[in-house]
């Protein structure tokens, strides 16, 4: 039934009931504590704490990957819950920037009330907030940049959750502020892991670090990004091995650009659309070869030697690839690219493929690939489009990292084993480093003895 509104606020006991109902925890922790001191003692209570806290300790220094993915990230948000996103000092930067409204009734103010706080990582928070009635979205996207100097942070964004629900993704602080040196090239092939090659850092100042075995890599950014330093770091890792030919690089290079310098140490370059796709249907070739072989010999996994070397396709600018023509090579290259994908693990056979637009040209492509990275891209939707949904939500502010060199090599990956997206910076390979390391692979290219490493 409907009632006439009346002209008086509601009365503050029922209003701290209620926010009490909505965090229950917050009155019950302190006041189990309170109950344990005075039913099992001050120092019994005290010891659990202290227990509890050690096994914290103990867990945070055992085993960083477990602490890192399950405990960090919910005690985190719990802690800028209560510091951060929370009282007088958060409403008082929401009221700087308008983002309130006053009931014409009863003049009460009334924020946008924080439901819940993420942190999946150490510089990105999702804060989701019920915005009250008579505020719109429009009033968050219009006051972002006020809003992220009340706060102190680098920069916000928003997210739509759900009709009366917005996502602020909030980057507090820029963890990457100076360019990554070139990785060092190993001297000897036996010194290399093809599983695990050095690529650059990640947020958590810990190494990023990826395998070649098999796997299959699509990175997106818009140009000027720095794309190109990530498969450049990667090979400048695996130089010796190259040098020594126990990996083959395949390079489809339409753009003709810095790949360019990499055409004298690569088993097979192409630099025009048709010879691309030509390159690449070897490449499949090369897969089918080995799988005969396998075949023959009964064997399952390839052992990396120079007689069975592992291989490396790089496709710089599959876009311009997929949108070459008539659309048959387009077709030929997906149907290639699926063949390579799902069957070129056993056999040793990569892929990378760097895109400057993941439009709906390479969609088809960019999702047979299950290692994503995603730079500085140009719209929020490529986002999603590349790390998959809520990948943005959830913290890859890729479409929000500025443009220039002092961000280039910054993006997103997602974690391995989570959705969760994980801030990395690759290491800036110069021009002058090419040169070396194509100098470096070519002087032993030729007639390097025979080496057997297993993969
Ligand atoms: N990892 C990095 N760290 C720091 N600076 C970098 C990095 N990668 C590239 N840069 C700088 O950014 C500039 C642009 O990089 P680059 O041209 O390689 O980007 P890209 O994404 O490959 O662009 P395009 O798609 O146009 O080829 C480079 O000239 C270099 O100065």
């Amino acid at each position: 039934m409907k009632h006439p509104k009346s002209n008086r606020k509601v009365g503050s006991e029922f209003k701290g009931l209620k926010w009490t109902a909505r965090h229950p925890g917050a009155v019950l922790a302190p006041a189990g504590l309170v109950a344990s001191g005075i039913e099992l003692g001050w120092s019994a209570t005290g010891g659990v704490i202290g227990g509890t806290t050690l096994g914290l300790c103990a867990w945070y220094r055992a085993h960083p990957d477990t602490f890192d993915h399950y405990a960090a990230p919910r005690m985190r948000a719990w802690r800028r819950r209560w510091s951060t996103y929370f009282g007088p000092r958060f409403n008082r930067a929401l009221r700087a920037c308008d983002l309130y409204v006053v009931d014409r009734r009863t003049d009460e103010i009334r924020f946008p009330r924080v439901v819940k706080v993420r942190s999946h990582s150490p510089s990105v928070d999702t804060v989701t907030m019920e915005i009250p009635p008579g505020m719109g979205r429009r009033a968050f996207e219009d006051r972002l940049e006020i809003l992220a100097d009340a706060l102190r942070v680098e920069r916000i964004a928003l997210e739509r959750v759900k009709p009366g629900r917005v996502a602020l993704v909030i980057e507090r602080h820029e963890p990457f502020t100076d360019t990554i040196p070139a990785p060092d090239m190993p001297d000897e092939s036996g010194a290399v892991d093809p599983g695990d090659v050095y690529i650059g850092e990640t947020e958590y100042g810990t190494e990023w670090r990826q395998s070649i075995l098999g796997k299959h890599i699509f990175i997106a950014g818009a140009t000027g990004s720095g794309k190109n330093s990530i498969p450049l770091s990667l090979l400048r890792g695996l130089a010796p091995l190259i040098r020594d030919g126990l990996v083959r690089l395949w390079i489809c290079d339409p753009k003709q650009m810095e790949f360019r310098k990499l055409a004298g140490i690569a088993h097979r370059y192409a630099d025009e659309e048709g010879t691309c796709a030509e390159l690449i249907h070897d490449f499949i070739e090369d897969i089918r070869r080995v799988q005969r072989d396998f075949a023959a010999t009964g064997q399952r996994k390839i052992t990396m030697s120079r007689e069975t070397p592992l291989n490396l396709l790089i496709i710089d600018e599959i876009g311009a690839l997929m949108a070459y023509g008539d659309g048959s090579i387009a077709r030929t290259i997906r149907k290639d690219l699926a063949v390579a994908v799902s069957q070129g693990r056993a056999t040793g056979h990569a892929t990378m493929a760097l895109v400057q637009e993941p439009t709906k040209d390479t969609v088809p492509v960019r999702d047979l690939f299950p290692i994503r990275i995603c730079l500085r891209v140009t719209t929020q939707s490529h986002v999603d489009m590349v790390l998959g949904e809520g990948a943005r939500l959830r913290g890859a502010l890729a479409d929000e990292i500025p443009e220039g060199e002092e961000t280039a090599g910054i993006g997103f990956v997602i974690r391995p084993r989570s959705r969760v997206p994980q801030r990395v910076r690759s290491a800036y390979v110069a021009d002058r480093e090419i040169d070396d390391m194509v100098a470096f692979i070519a002087r032993g290219l030729a007639g390097s003895p025979a080496l057997t490493v297993v993969a």
